[in-house]
C-alpha cells in the first residue's frame, strides 16, 4: 500500500503540473474562476424580413474578440467541405483554414447570447461547436449556403437535422497575423466582405454604409464589410408550408453567400450553427465523455465545478463516510457526471470489501487509474484532434495494462515470500483481466468509444460529423449534378446582368450607329426595371430552372475580374474607401470562353447607370 501511496503523490504531482500547462496564456484571464458571462448591449439592425437577416453590432466584446484572436496558430487546419455521400473534401473553394474553438467558460457565454438572440427555447445541444476561419491574402470561400443541400447525408434527423441558422461573426478584421496580437482595428484589412448575392434589399440609408459596401452593385446583392464585433445572423431554411409534406425543411436558397477574398490583412471570423435538433451525443464534445464533462447550472449557465481529484482520490482510499458525502455531493449532477459516479462505486464497492487486502488494493488501483485519467490535462483525453483521442487512449490503456503489471508483481512477490504461489498467479492473471477491462472500459468513456462511433465525434478541427466544417452546400462542387438549383440561380443572375450591360452598351453606341428614332425618356428606367424584375424572379424562394450551367464559371469570372479591376468615377472619398474595404470590382459580364467585352464602353456603361446603393 506504501507503494501504491507513492504513486498516487507522484500522480497527483504531475496531474497539478499538466493542469496548469493546459491553459494556453492568453486564455488564462477569462479560463479563471472569476470570469463572469457578461452580454454587451448589442444593437440588432434589420436586414432583410424574407429571408430573415439581422445585423448584429457590437455582437462580441473585445476582450471576447482578442481571447479568439490568440487561440494557438497551430489549431487552424485548411478548411474542409462537404463532399458527396457525407465525406468531407478539401477543395478550392475554400482556401480558408479553420478550427473548432474549446468551449471555455467565454465560449460558452457566447453560446449563451447566441441561443438567447434566437428565444429561450433552443437547448445548447443544438448548437454545433463553434468554429472560427482564418483568411489571409487571397483566401476565400467561395458561394455556398450554410444549409445542406444533401440532406440525406448530412442533415438526417439523428444527425440533429439541417441548420436552422447561421450566426457569422467578425473576431478579427486587421493587418498582420494574429500572432502578433495586434487585432485593433480594420484600417488595414481590404477585402474579405461577406457576399450574399441573392438578397433583395434596398439599403438606401446611409447609416447602412458602415456595415455594408454602398458602393456595391445592386445586382450584386448585399456585400457586409467586415467590421470586427460585428456579426450577421440569418435563417437557412425556408418556413414549413405544409408543401414540404413532412419531410425536411427545405433550405433557402437565397441565402446563398460566399467570403469573398481577402486581399490584404488577416480575417477571422466565427460561425454559429443551430441544428433544427440536438445534436448527437459526442458531437458537442463534453456531453458524454465524464472525463470532459462539464455539468450545466441550474440557471442554465455552464459551470465547470469538478472535485478536485486529490480530495475525490482521499474519498476512494478512506471510508464509507467520505464516499457518502462524495455521493451525496454529487447527487445534483449525477446523471450527467458519470466520472464522479463511477469512482464514487469504486469507493463504495472498496470500502464494503476493506477486508480483502487483495481486493482492496486491486480497487484502489482502480480508482488511481481513474482519477489519473481524469487529472491528465483536458487537451489530452479530450483533445482536439481526433487522432490524438485515439493516440492517447492507446498510450493510456497501454499505461494501464504496465501499471497492472506492476502492482501484481508487488503483490506476487510478496505473496511468493508468504509461500502462497498458486494463489497469487490466480490473481495476477485476475488481475490483469480486471484492471485491462476497467482500463478498457475508462477509456470507452473517455472518448476512445465516441472517436469511434460515427467516424470522428469529439470535438477537433478534422472531419468531423457535421460539426466541425462548413459543409453546407459544397456537395454542389463536388458533384456536378447536384448543382443544379444554387448554378441555376447564379446562370441566371449571370444572364441578366449580361443583358443589362449588354443594352448598356447598346445604349452607349455613337448616335449615327442608331439612326432611328431617339429611345423614349423613360428608357434607362425600363432598362434597369426589366433586368430587375427578373432579378427579383431569381431572388424568388424554391424557383426550379433546368438549363445547366456551372458555379465554378462564375467564380473563374470572378477571379478574372480581380485580376483586372476596373477603375470607376466615384463621387466620395468614403466610396473609394468601402470599395477598398471589400475590393469588390464590378464583376464580369461575359461567360469564359467569349471575349470580354472592351473597357471603355463597358466603364462609359457604368459611369450612366446608378445602380449603386449609395444614393444621393
Ligand atoms: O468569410 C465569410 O465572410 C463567410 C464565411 C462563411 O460563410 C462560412 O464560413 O460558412
Ligand atoms: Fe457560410
Amino acid at each position: 500500500m506504501v507503494g501504491v501511496k507513492k504513486l498516487l503523490a507522484a500522480t497527483a504531482v504531475l496531474a497539478a503540473a499538466r493542469d496548469h500547462e493546459q491553459i494556453p496564456l492568453s486564455s488564462k484571464p477569462f479560463l479563471s474562476s472569476d470570469y463572469s458571462c457578461i452580454h454587451p448591449p448589442y444593437k440588432v439592425h434589420l436586414v432583410s424580413r424574407s429571408p430573415l437577416v439581422m445585423y448584429l453590432e457590437g455582437f462580441l466584446t473585445g476582450g471576447e474578440r482578442s481571447h479568439l484572436q490568440n487561440l494557438p496558430h497551430g489549431q487552424f487546419r485548411d478548411s474542409a467541405v462537404a463532399g458527396a455521400a457525407g465525406s468531407s473534401a478539401f477543395h478550392s473553394v475554400r482556401t480558408s483554414q479553420s478550427t473548432t474553438v474549446p468551449r471555455d467558460a467565454l465560449v460558452r457565454c457566447v453560446e449563451d447570447r447566441a441561443l438567447a438572440l434566437q428565444g429561450f427555447d433552443t437547448p445548447p445541444e443544438h448548437l454545433e461547436p463553434i468554429q472560427l476561419v482564418r483568411y489571409g491574402p487571397a483566401q476565400r470561400y467561395h458561394y455556398h449556403t450554410d444549409w445542406f443541400t444533401d440532406a440525406a447525408a448530412h442533415a438526417t434527423a439523428a444527425q440533429g437535422g439541417n441548420r436552422v441558422s447561421s450566426i457569422f461573426a467578425y473576431v478579427r478584421a486587421a493587418r498582420g497575423s494574429t500572432g502578433t496580437g495586434t487585432g485593433t482595428g480594420n484600417s488595414s484589412l481590404t477585402g474579405g466582405g461577406t457576399n450574399f448575392p441573392l438578397l433583395d434589399v434596398p439599403l438606401h440609408d446611409e447609416r447602412w454604409c458602415r456595415f455594408v459596401d454602398c458602393d456595391d452593385e445592386y445586382e450584386h446583392g448585399v456585400t457586409f464589410r467586415p467590421v470586427e464585433g460585428n456579426a450577421i445572423y440569418w435563417e437557412n431554411l425556408l418556413p414549413r408550408d405544409g408543401s414540404s409534406g413532412g419531410g425536411p425543411a427545405r433550405g433557402d436558397q437565397r441565402t446563398l453567400h460566399a467570403g469573398l477574398p481577402v486581399v490584404s490583412g488577416e480575417k477571422i471570423g466565427m460561425n454559429i450553427w443551430t441544428r433544427e435538433a440536438p445534436l448527437p451525443p459526442g458531437v458537442r464534445g463534453d456531453q458524454f465523455n465524464p472525463f470532459c464533462h462539464i455539468p450545466q447550472s441550474d440557471s442554465g449557465t455552464h459551470a465547470h465545478t469538478p472535485i478536485p481529484w486529490p480530495q475525490l482520490m482521499s474519498h476512494i482510499l478512506f471510508g464509507t463516510s467520505q464516499a457518502n458525502s462524495l455521493h451525496s455531493s454529487l447527487h445534483g449532477n449525477l446523471q450527467r457526471n458519470l466520472e464522479h459516479t463511477a469512482a464514487a462505486a469504486v469507493a463504495v464497492v472498496a470500502e464494503a470489501t476493506r477486508n480483502e487486502t487483495g481486493i482492496m488494493a486491486r480497487l484502489n488501483f482502480m480508482g488511481v487509474i481513474l482519477n489519473f485519467l481524469r487529472s491528465l490535462p483536458r487537451p489530452c483525453l479530450c483533445p482536439r484532434r481526433n487522432d490524438r483521442v485515439r493516440d492517447t487512449a492507446v498510450a493510456a490503456f497501454l499505461g494501464c495494462i504496465l501499471g497492472a503489471l506492476l502492482v501484481n508483481i508487488v503483490i506476487g512477490v510478496q505473496a511468493a515470500r508468504e509461500k502462497k504461489k498458486k494463489r497469487t498467479m490466480g490473481r495476477v492473471v485476475g488481475d490483469l483481466g480486471g484492471m485491462g477491462g476497467f482500463s478498457a472500459a475508462g477509456l470507452g468513456l473517455g472518448g476512445f468509444v465516441p472517436g469511434m462511433m460515427g467516424g470522428d465525434k469529439s470535438v477537433g478541427n478534422t472531419p468531423v460529423v457535421g460539426s466541425q466544417q462548413t459543409f453546407g452546400g459544397m456537395a454542389h462542387v463536388q458533384q456536378g449534378r447536384q448543382l443544379q438549383p444554387l448554378e441555376d440561380h447564379l446562370q441566371q443572375r449571370q444572364q441578366v446582368i449580361e443583358q443589362q450591360k449588354h443594352q448598356q452598351h447598346q445604349q452607349q453606341q455613337p448616335k449615327q450607329k442608331q439612326p432611328l428614332a431617339p429611345p423614349p425618356r423613360n428608357s434607362t428606367k425600363q432598362q434597369l426595371q426589366q433586368p430587375r424584375q427578373q432579378m427579383q424572379q431569381l431572388r424568388q424562394p424554391q424557383q426550379r430552372h433546368t438549363e445547366p450551367s456551372l458555379l465554378q464559371q462564375r467564380q473563374q469570372l470572378l477571379e478574372e475580374e480581380e485580376d483586372q479591376p476596373l477603375v470607376r468615377p466615384r463621387s466620395h472619398p468614403e466610396q473609394q474607401q468601402s470599395k477598398a474595404s471589400t475590393h469588390r470590382g464590378t464583376r464580369a459580364t461575359s461567360l469564359p470562353g467569349t471575349p470580354r467585352p472592351l473597357e471603355a464602353p463597358r466603364m462609359a456603361g457604368l459611369a450612366a447607370r446608378p445602380a449603386t446603393r449609395r444614393r444621393p
